[in-house]
Formats: C-alpha cells, structure tokens, sequence
C-alpha cells in the first residue's frame, strides 16, 4: 500500500495535524471496542505532539483517556526518571497532565539490563493484547519519528534489530551511539492498524527522500522496512523535511 503523504507549513502545523488524527483514531478505537492503544515515539517531533495534547482543552476532551493505553516503540537504557527516557519524555510533556491512569502507562524498563527489559515487555504485550504464542500485537496507532540516517524507534541502520522476524521487543547494540536500546521489531509496526511518521526540519529532507522515493535498502535505510500488511502508513511531514 502506498503511504499517505501529508505535507503542512511548519513544526507547530505538524503538531497539530497529528493531534487531530491522534484524537480522532483515540475516540474511534474505543467507540467500536472501548479500548485504545497507541505505541508512542521519542524525538523533538514527537514530543511537540505530546505538548500539543497537553495545552490544548478542546482536544483533550475528545480523547478518551481512561479508555487509552501507552507503549513505547523504543527506549533507551536508561531509568525512567532519566532525561534520555523516552518515557520520561512523554510522561513530563503529557502523561502527567491529562487523566490517564497509571496502569495504563505500559513504560519499556530501561533501568534493567536490555535483554531483560525487552522480555519483560514481551511479557507485558502479551497479557494486554491477550496474545497467543507467536502472534503479534496490533496497536490501534503507532507514533514513529525519523532519523536523519534513516532510522526510526532505535532500528538503526546496520544492526541486528533489523533483521528479526519472530520476537516483539529485542535488545539493540547501536555502534554509532555506544550504548543499548530496546526497541519494537518490524513485525509489530507493520501488524498495526496505523502508523504515523512525524518528521520535521531540513536536516531530515534527504533521508525522507531516500525513504519514501529511493531503491528499498533496509539495511540502510530501516525506516523503509515500516509497510503495514494490513493497516495504513501515513507520513505528516513539514515543509523543510518535504522539500
Ligand atoms: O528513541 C528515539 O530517539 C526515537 O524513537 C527516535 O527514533 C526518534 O523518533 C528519531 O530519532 C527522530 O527524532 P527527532 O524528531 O528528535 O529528530
């Protein structure tokens, strides 16, 4: 399926554009099975989406937050008060200033050893979605953001996270970076209903081209391995990363 491109003026049109469609997805999912579940980002673009959701009144009320439940794509090796945390991230730009209980706040451990944290996560997908042995989650919307080098969550070009095709959650060595993440795998993103990229500014023009437009080289370009079987792929783009 060919991804939905939808290209506005700036970071804050951005924002905004994904709010809505984050409200709109929200209040659906749980309209047709009283339940929402979203995968949330890391990154600036992300985080602008989440401010966003925080100040602003009038979409709050459209998101049903009691009935909404948070994953993370990926996170860092780090404890969840630590300013890399992703989840510390969304939970100081929103998760904290709206009412969402706190069990439904499903955080990615990265105060345990990778490995660790990645199965404990497995363990924890599992029970939500009920999952049988082998099967994989089906998030109502996963929330992506882009690398200048062609990575998103922290399925980084030339590491071995890209080449899993059976686990949900795995450890990944980053060379370039020098440390750990534990990131969602291919199979999880491309089973959800739908997946948003946000991607913002210039520095991002030529990886979103080479993505979106260039030969299909994963290994270089993970982002490319995002192609939902049975969901839909959009990418909210602002003017400076479209161009
Ligand atoms: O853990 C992370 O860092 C994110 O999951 C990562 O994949 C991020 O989404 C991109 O690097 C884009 O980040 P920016 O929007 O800040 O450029």
């Amino acid at each position: 399926m060919k991804p939905e491109i939808c290209i506005v003026e700036s970071p804050q049109a951005l924002a905004r554009a994904a709010a809505h469609e984050f409200a709109n997805r929200a209040a659906t999912a749980v309209q047709q099975k009283g339940v929402f579940s979203v995968a949330l980002a890391g990154g600036h673009t992300p985080k602008a989406l989440y401010s966003l959701l925080a100040d602003d009144a009038e979409l709050q009320q459209k998101i049903p937050w009691r009935d909404s439940h948070f994953f993370w794509g990926d996170e860092r090796s780090v404890p969840p008060d630590h300013p890399d945390s992703n989840f510390c991230m969304a939970q100081t730009a929103l998760l904290s200033r709206v009412p969402v209980p706190a069990a439904n706040l499903h955080r990615i451990k990265g105060e345990l050893a990778p490995q660790q944290a990645a199965t404990a996560y497995e363990q924890n997908l599992a029970e939500f979605f009920h999952l049988q042995p082998d099967a994989l989650p089906r998030f109502d919307l996963v929330l992506l953001g882009l690398g200048a080098d062609g990575h998103t969550a922290s399925l980084f070009p030339g590491t071995r996270a890209l080449h899993e095709q059976k686990r949900m959650a795995v450890a990944n060595w980053v060379d370039k970076l020098g440390t750990g993440r534990i990131t969602l795998t291919a199979p999880v993103f491309n089973n959800a209903v739908c997946v948003i990229f946000l991607v913002s500014g210039s520095d991002k023009a030529r990886a979103r081209k080479a993505v979106l437009e260039g030969r299909y080289d994963p290994e270089r370009l993970p982002a490319q391995l995002i192609r939902p079987r049975a969901g839909e792929l959009k990418w909210i783009l602002d003017a400076a990363a479209a161009r």
